[in-house]
């Protein structure tokens, strides 16, 4: 290979590659001499304007679309060579469309791949149930029903189960949380990120959405016209764009990009003032940074305090809307902070439960690091 090593490459094995792959459609060269290395249970993003070759790449590693020149191998074997049950078991395709099966329910949709692969009926009705839960569709719910009774959200969950039926250790996702409002896109990266945290696969993820790509990406390569333009991790591309074409893609806020690349779980503090009472005066010092979670009998927070001119002041903070999961990006944790007013976001586990808190004068730090 003639791509110099980089540090994420070289602490991830690679198994999937593509050697100078060009593809040409009629006159159009859609790819010219890419050379990709993926590195292994990673997130790679693929991103870069419309037409760029985003989508070739991905359909070449699919065996979808055939290469004018060079070579994609997965593990010692080219792709070229892998036969359509070799690849339906090693990638899961998951696309903006979804490409739902109109006419089958979505246990049938998601058992797809599974059935063609002939897997034993017995274990794959168990296998649907625990993809469903997994992106959040209660299976009693929504197992019988059709596509056409799904909301856009709901379907590219259903799109997402579908690719991970075979459980394939690669992921492909072209955009997959395209066709939806930015607050269901959001919701899904949310939980994209918690997936990927239990199942750690291969994801070759394309969009378009520079914030969706720093967020997700553990490698991020830009590209354009056919070619990459630069390929390295999102916080490294942040801190020095290659050149002014990647500078301009990135646009003028990087620092507050550089937000979406931590969560809250990297600077969460667990120990915070906390209880069933409403607080007394001792309970928070008048200069804290901190603040005191009232929460009910289940640990769930009701009222986060702080001090307002010697005065205890308390927000309501009693819906997800008001609090952060140890997932959400230090971007959410600051939009928290400001609309509630608080100098800190309550953190909540799986189960709504206070978990500890993000501050204020934590992220400030961290954005100017
Ligand atoms: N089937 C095809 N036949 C002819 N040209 C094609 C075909 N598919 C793609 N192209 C061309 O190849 C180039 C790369 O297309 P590709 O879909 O990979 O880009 P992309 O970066 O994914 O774009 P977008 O972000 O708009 O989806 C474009 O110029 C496109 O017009």
């Amino acid at each position: 290979m003639h791509l110099p090593p980089h540090p994420i490459l070289s602490e991830t094995s690679i198994f999937l590659q593509a050697e100078r792959i060009s593809v040409q459609y009629g006159e159009t060269r859609a790819l010219k001499d890419v050379s990709l290395q993926i590195p292994t249970n990673r997130v790679t993003v693929l991103i870069g304007p419309s037409g760029c070759g985003k989508s070739t790449t991905l359909r070449c590693i699919n065996a979808l679309v055939k290469l004018s020149s060079g070579v994609i191998t997965y593990g010692d074997e080219s792709i070229q060579n892998m036969n359509e049950t070799e690849l339906r078991r090693a990638m899961g395709y998951a696309i903006q469309s979804v490409g739902l099966m109109p006419h089958l329910s979505v246990e049938e949709n998601v058992d797809l791949v599974p059935r063609l692969l002939g897997w034993e009926r017995s274990g794959r009705a168990e296998r649907v149930k625990r993809l469903l839960n997994l992106v959040r569709l209660n299976p009693e719910v929504y197992r019988n029903k059709y596509p056409h009774e799904l909301s856009g959200g709901e379907a590219q969950r259903v799109g997402v189960a579908r690719a991970l039926g075979a459980d394939p250790p690669v992921l492909l996702m072209d955009e997959p949380f395209g066709a939806v409002d930015p607050l269901t896109r959001e919701q899904l990266q949310d939980e994209f990120i918690h997936i990927q945290r239990q199942l750690k696969k291969t994801v070759i993820f394309v969009t378009h959405d520079i914030d969706e790509a720093i967020r997700l990406a553990d490698y991020l390569v830009i590209m354009r016209e056919g070619e990459v333009v630069q390929a390295d991790t999102p916080a490294n591309i942040l801190a020095s764009p290659k050149d002014e074409f990647v500078e301009r893609f990135l646009g003028p806020d990087r620092s507050l990009k550089r937000l979406s690349l931590f969560t809250a779980d990297h600077c969460c503090i667990q120990k915070v003032p906390s209880g069933l009472e409403e607080p007394t005066k001792s309970v928070l010092p008048e200069d804290s940074t901190s603040c005191y979670w009232q929460v009910d009998a289940m640990g769930h927070p009701i009222k986060g305090f702080m001090w307002v001119n010697g005065r205890l002041v308390s927000r309501v903070v009693n819906s997800a809307s008001h609090t952060v999961q140890t997932y959400s990006s230090l971007r959410e944790c600051m939009a928290t902070i400001l609309s509630l007013g608080l100098p800190a976001a309550a953190v909540v586990d799986d189960e709504g439960r206070l978990f500890g808190e993000v501050r204020f004068e934590t992220i400030q730090t961290i954005s100017i690091s």
